[in-house]
């Protein structure tokens, strides 16, 4: 399986943001995105993600399954966790396992135990401390497998231990022939991943 971007280029506002991408990513590897603020980062997960439309080039996903679109095929963890408040921890899982057509009780209760947030699963979401939300997020990932995460600052607000537990779910994944593409602005706890810089003119 391989993601290959080609000739990449996107517009915000009628503004350039980035032109001339061009990468691939094959299963078992990460790409972290680093650059300077407004460089394009979010952009790009966003474009590859299927949110955003690219103003030139290709975006391919091979080897994958073929009647499935790229995003049916990614996951996309933004800077906004996308809980609802007033549902409790486990329905706002359950709610994302149903919208990307994978339900599954047992799985949603694994992924919230794996995040620690097996205890708080009864809790209206709106209770969740900043790094709690973001755990929901990464529960995500676990619950609904899926071969491509796009992940944005995915360490943002965890604590350390947090930090560690989300690097060890992205070694698994990529052990586990999956692939990543983060966009961060320091370290993510993975050995040597490629690194794409934006916004830097050779
Ligand atoms: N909706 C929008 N309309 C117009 N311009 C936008 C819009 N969203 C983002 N931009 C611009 O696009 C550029 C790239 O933004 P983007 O969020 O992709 O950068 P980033 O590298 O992820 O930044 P950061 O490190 O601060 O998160 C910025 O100059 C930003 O102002």
């Amino acid at each position: 399986m391989q993601l290959l971007c080609e000739s990449l280029a996107c517009e915000r506002g009628g503004r350039r943001v980035f032109a001339d991408m061009n990468f691939t990513v094959s299963a078992g590897e990460a790409l972290v995105v680093t650059g300077r603020n407004g460089a394009g980062k979010s952009s790009l997960l966003r474009v590859i993600a299927g949110l955003l439309r690219a103003a030139e080039g290709k975006i391919e996903l091979t080897g994958g399954i073929e009647e499935s679109s790229l995003p049916e095929q990614a996951h996309y963890l933004g800077h906004l966790d996308a809980a609802k408040p007033s549902l409790t921890v486990r329905e706002n899982l359950t709610f994302w396992t149903n919208f990307l057509g994978a339900p599954d009780e047992a799985a949603t209760d694994a992924a919230l135990d794996a995040v620690e947030l097996g205890s708080l699963a009864d809790l209206p979401a709106a209770y969740l401390s900043a790094g709690q939300k973001r755990r929901l997020s990464i529960a995500r990932l676990l619950a609904v497998k899926r071969p491509l995460w796009l992940l944005d600052e995915p360490t943002s607000a965890l604590d350390a231990p947090s930090q560690g537990r989300l690097a060890q779910f992205m070694r698994e994944h990529l052990a586990g022939g999956g692939m990543i593409v983060a966009a961060t602005h320091g370290p993510i706890g993975l050995d040597a991943p490629r690194e794409l810089k934006m916004g830097v003119t050779a």
